[in-house]
């Protein structure tokens, strides 16, 4: 459920009409609901309340500090992959200690960062970056606490560029090294062992694959117990997907996701730690765009809108599908036709989707595309020089915007041309 919905045939977000939007901020332009975000979340939640948890949301989805801001403030902790991703979730004023450091590229100035600044845990993914860790750690007198990545080889069935939990992918150790790497881990300076992570995947639609992996953390759990190291947290990682699609069945529900991981590590009495995000943004957010022109082709007709790839990169880069509906609805019985769904930019590759079935259009007519408030703004880019696309945030009847557009001079502004020129 989300609370984008029309209200007397006008695409409404909470309480404000999507026309009022457009109008003051003009488009193309992310739109995020607060009361979307926060039952998402809350569902997480209530998904593990029978234990002691931390549900930590995946920056990487929506880094917003205004999104970070109210999802801290209900409670959230952060799971983030640099230091950049610190500095947000910091500004948005959640403390280290909700914070879990994952990635298997982090930099000894990244580390020193986040041991300065306050740090629950760094998912450590490898054993170079151990030594490194322990090092840095060292250095400055402090004790890192970690858990281990372990690569459970399972496939998550999923996207294979967003897969990241099968042997052959870069992430984690693999799990037949695990309880080598944890000894490791026990003899070095600076380091403290608090527990063991995994995430499998992203866009999960099945539980199968986290029951699989989770049945492996559990036997590593007792394993790393029975060598004498104190397993406290166990971090399940993200994942769970999300309906793209209005009409096709739904994902499981975070109340499900909870139980498949209770059934699988409910008895070793560890603290719980998830790291969703799509879950929680997806579905929060939608694309709002206007129709420049509506162009007729050989055998097909073009929806030329002004949102385009580099607003939106996720058709082009993994043909994923985003439901594309006008913000006037469409009267029931009212004829649609196909359109192919396209923006300005020069690449072919600049379709959003094809023979979408939609109501005559005019330009200066207002389309949404939907499921859009994850791997949506935080993929934008200026490809085509074109302004990194604005955001905002709604609640009930009032919007601000969290991220303006910036003006042309304020692009330009940024280069600089040597002297020597
Ligand atoms: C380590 C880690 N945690 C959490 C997530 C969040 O994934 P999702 O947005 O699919 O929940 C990701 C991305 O797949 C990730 O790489
Ligand atoms: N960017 C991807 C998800 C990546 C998940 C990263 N861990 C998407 O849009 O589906």
């Amino acid at each position: 459920m989300d609370h984008f919905n029309y209200v007397d045939g006008l695409l409404h977000a909470e309480d404000v009409p999507l026309t009022r939007i457009a109008a003051e901020v003009g488009t193309p332009v992310y739109v995020y609901s607060t009361a979307t975000l926060t039952r998402h979340f809350k569902l997480f939640q209530e998904a593990l309340a029978w234990t002691d948890h931390l549900v930590c949301f995946a920056v990487k989805s929506n880094s917003n500090l205004a999104v970070l801001k109210l999802l801290g403030s209900l409670g959230a902790g952060m799971d983030i992959v640099s230091a950049g991703e610190y500095a947000r979730a910091k500004a948005a004023g959640v403390p280290g200690e909700r914070i879990v450091f994952s990635g298997v590229g982090k930099t000894a100035a990244e580390m020193r960062m986040v041991l300065e600044g306050g740090i629950r845990q760094f998912n450590v993914e490898s054993e170079p970056e151990l030594e490194l860790l322990s090092q840095v750690a060292s250095s400055l007198g402090v004790v890192a606490p970690i858990a281990v990545r372990v690569n459970p080889d399972v496939d998550a069935k999923t996207h294979e560029k967003i897969a990241t939990g099968k042997s052959e992918n870069k992430f984690g150790i693999p799990i037949a090294k695990a309880r080598d790497v944890y000894a490791r881990a026990a003899s070095l300076p600076g380091i403290e062992v608090v527990g063991i992570d995994m995430h499998i995947g992203s866009q999960l639609t099945d539980l199968e694959p986290y029951r699989q992996a989770y049945a492996k953390m559990a036997d590593l759990t007792r394993a790393l117990r029975a060598d004498g190291h104190d397993i406290r947290r166990l971090d399940m990682g993200g994942g769970l997907g999300i309906p793209y699609r209005r009409d096709n069945n739904a994902p499981p529900l975070p109340i499900e996701y909870g139980q498949v991981i209770r059934d699988a590590v409910g008895d070793l009495g560890c603290e719980i730690e998830i790291e969703p995000g799509r879950n929680i943004s997806g579905n929060a957010g939608i694309l709002l765009s206007s129709v420049i022109y509506l162009k007729e082709g050989e055998g097909r007709d073009f929806l030329i809108v002004d949102a385009a790839m580099n607003d939106l990169i996720r058709p082009a880069m993994y043909a994923a599908h985003h439901d594309i509906i006008p913000v006037v609805e469409s009267v029931p019985g009212a004829s649609v036709a196909p359109f192919d769904v396209v923006g300005p930019v020069c690449e072919t590759g600049d379709t959003f989707e094809k023979a979408v079935q939609l109501p005559a259009l005019a330009a200066g007519d207002l389309v949404a595309m939907r499921s859009a408030g994850a791997y949506g703004a935080v993929m934008a880019s200026e490809y085509n020089s074109r302004p990194l696309v604005p955001e905002v945030l709604v609640s009930g009847d009032q919007f601000a915007v969290i991220r303006p557009r910036p003006t042309l001079e304020e692009m330009l502004g940024r280069d600089t041309i040597p002297e020597w020129l």
